[in-house]
């Protein structure tokens, strides 16, 4: 996809500060071409700050951030093409529609051809009936939706999905999970960020769990499934 050799999402070391506070203390994370990995931890673990430094969005305080081995300070706008962001909240401007919104990435990123690919994406979400609403309309889940389909429009390298399955009814979820198996096939690396365990497992490959900004461990998401993961993952939370 990429021409580049190592793994498409490549953290290091990572650490970010907002002022007294340590965000990001350490973070370690390596996503080869194809996989998923699902990012799990309790609310303020740093999960999304992690998220928003590969997506270029923050900047790294220290440690390696690289995405297709281009390095996120160095090379910030073509990290930024390559990667597809789903933030956790907001990102949604309230007086566009779903279209508007899908014609302003397309023009920003010189896309060709995009039209039967967004409508493809706008019915898979069943959001094709909104597509001419404005989103200040929209209720949390259909926000969602809209910002999962519009990280994927263009076919990233990388995908990242903050909280995607959030609020998210089944079919949501369900169109959501086939991104991710699409972007995954087509040769992508795929972050998942999320609370819901069970989602995280079905999405994806491994599970790094973070806690206080700090990775505590990588696992297969496999360990991380039913009663016996519920067990695992608290058990790493203390
Ligand atoms: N812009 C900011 N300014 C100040 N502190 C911030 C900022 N963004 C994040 N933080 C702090 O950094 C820490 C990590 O936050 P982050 O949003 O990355 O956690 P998270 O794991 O995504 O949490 P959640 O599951 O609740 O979304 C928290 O203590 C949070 O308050």
């Amino acid at each position: 996809m990429t021409g580049e050799e190592g793994p498409a999402i490549e953290v290091a070391g990572l650490r970010v500060a907002f002022g007294a506070v340590e965000a990001v203390a350490g973070v370690d994370l390596s996503v080869p071409a194809g996989h998923a990995l699902a990012l799990l931890g309790r609310n303020g673990a740093g999960k999304s700050t992690t998220m928003r430094v590969l997506a270029g969005v923050v900047p790294p305080a220290d440690g390696v951030v690289r995405v297709c081995g281009h390095d996120v300070r160095d090379e910030l706008l073509t990290v930024k093409r390559l990667v597809g962001y789903c933030p956790d909240v907001g990102g949604l401007v309230p007086r566009a529609t779903p279209w508007e919104h899908l014609q302003l990435s397309a023009r920003l990123r010189r896309l060709t051809g995009w039209e039967p690919r967004a409508r493809d994406l706008l019915e898979r979400f069943e959001l094709g009936n909104a597509a001419h609403r404005v989103t200040s309309g929209f209720s949390h889940g259909m926000s969602r939706r809209l910002s999962v389909l519009l990280a994927a429009l263009h076919e990233p390298a990388v995908l990242l999905l903050d909280e995607p399955f959030d609020g998210v009814d089944p079919v949501g979820v369900e169109a959501t999970m086939e991104v991710i198996d699409d972007a995954r096939a087509g040769g992508a690396a795929v972050l998942v960020s999320t609370h819901l365990r069970d989602l995280a497992v079905q999405a994806c490959g491994e599970v790094t769990v973070l806690r206080g900004g700090t990775g505590v461990a990588t696992v297969p998401a496999a360990t991380m499934a039913g009663e016996e993961g519920a067990r695992a993952y608290r058990a790493l939370l203390d």
